[in-house]
């Protein structure tokens, strides 16, 4: 476990959301550092999902101020979350799967060559690039996705985000959907990501998920923030009582 005391990639302060009279997020402040992984965790209806599309522009916040390395920012778009480098991986994935493993990895940001043509050569090239560097096992970058296990598409979600990332990646229950190997492998590339820099801020169920990836964990009920731990110093018992906030 690592924590890191470089300047923080994100700075949230003092969220709020509301929908009409609901209040999804209220006073929720929370920093990221690059190379730290952040656990949102909390129950049903705990208000994670409305934090996610916050940060990543789906939603814009009732009050509260997003900070990016420094820089408060308006996130009205997410286009322009992903201007400021974040990109989330949502857990129905968002890939197209007619297409190839490196169309994916550049879907609507494909580069052109000089004659206004896709760029495939360099497009392959870095799939292949960033396929290695983070082990997704596929069996090429011209694999086309429905072709591919559960396990490889959530990888090559993960490697779409970290070749667009610069600051953060939101990862919205990655391996909801997996089985036990498949989970091992994704939550292996995802501990690769602390060796770029790169802040990830994961929102999953499983306890056992965020002991392992976690460097802190940040607690929400019913849209309010109950606490946040490094997990090396908090226990499972712990979490689970912040969460139901019962003893
Ligand atoms: N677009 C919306 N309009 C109205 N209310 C909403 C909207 N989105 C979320 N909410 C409400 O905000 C609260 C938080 O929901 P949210 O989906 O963020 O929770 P969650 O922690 O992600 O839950 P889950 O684990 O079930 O996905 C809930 O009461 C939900 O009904």
């Amino acid at each position: 476990m690592q924590t890191s005391s470089s300047e923080p990639v994100l700075v949230l302060k003092d969220i709020r959301k509301s929908f009409g009279a609901v209040t999804a997020i209220e006073n929720f402040s929370l920093d990221i550092r690059p190379g730290e992984i952040v656990a949102l965790v909390g129950d049903n209806g705990a208000g994670k999902s409305t934090l996610i599309k916050i940060i990543s522009g789906v939603h814009a916040p009732t009050s509260g101020s997003i900070t990016i390395e420094g820089e408060t920012v308006s996130m009205a778009s997410a286009s322009m979350a992903r201007a400021h480098g974040i990109e989330v991986v949502y857990q129905d994935l968002a890939l197209a799967d007619q297409q190839t493993v490196y169309m994916n990895m550049f879907l609507g940001r494909e580069p052109v060559n000089r004659f206004g043509l896709l760029d495939r050569r360099t497009m392959i090239s870095e799939t292949e690039k960033l396929v290695k560097e983070l082990d997704v096992r596929i069996p090429s970058a011209h694999a086309t996705i429905r072709d591919l296990s559960g396990g490889q598409r959530q990888g090559v979600a993960i490697a779409r985000a970290t070749r667009w990332a610069s600051k953060l990646i939101l990862l919205d229950e990655p391996t909801a959907a997996l089985g036990v190997a498949e989970t091992a492998k994704v939550e292996a590339i995802v501990q690769s990501l602390k060796s770029r820099n790169i802040g990830v801020l994961i929102i999953s169920h499983s306890l056992d998920q965020v002991f392992k990836l976690s460097d802190r964990i940040c607690v929400l009920r019913r849209g309010k923030q109950i606490g946040i731990r490094n997990t090396a110093e908090t226990n499972k018992n712990e979490i689970v009582s912040m969460i139901t906030g019962l003893n």
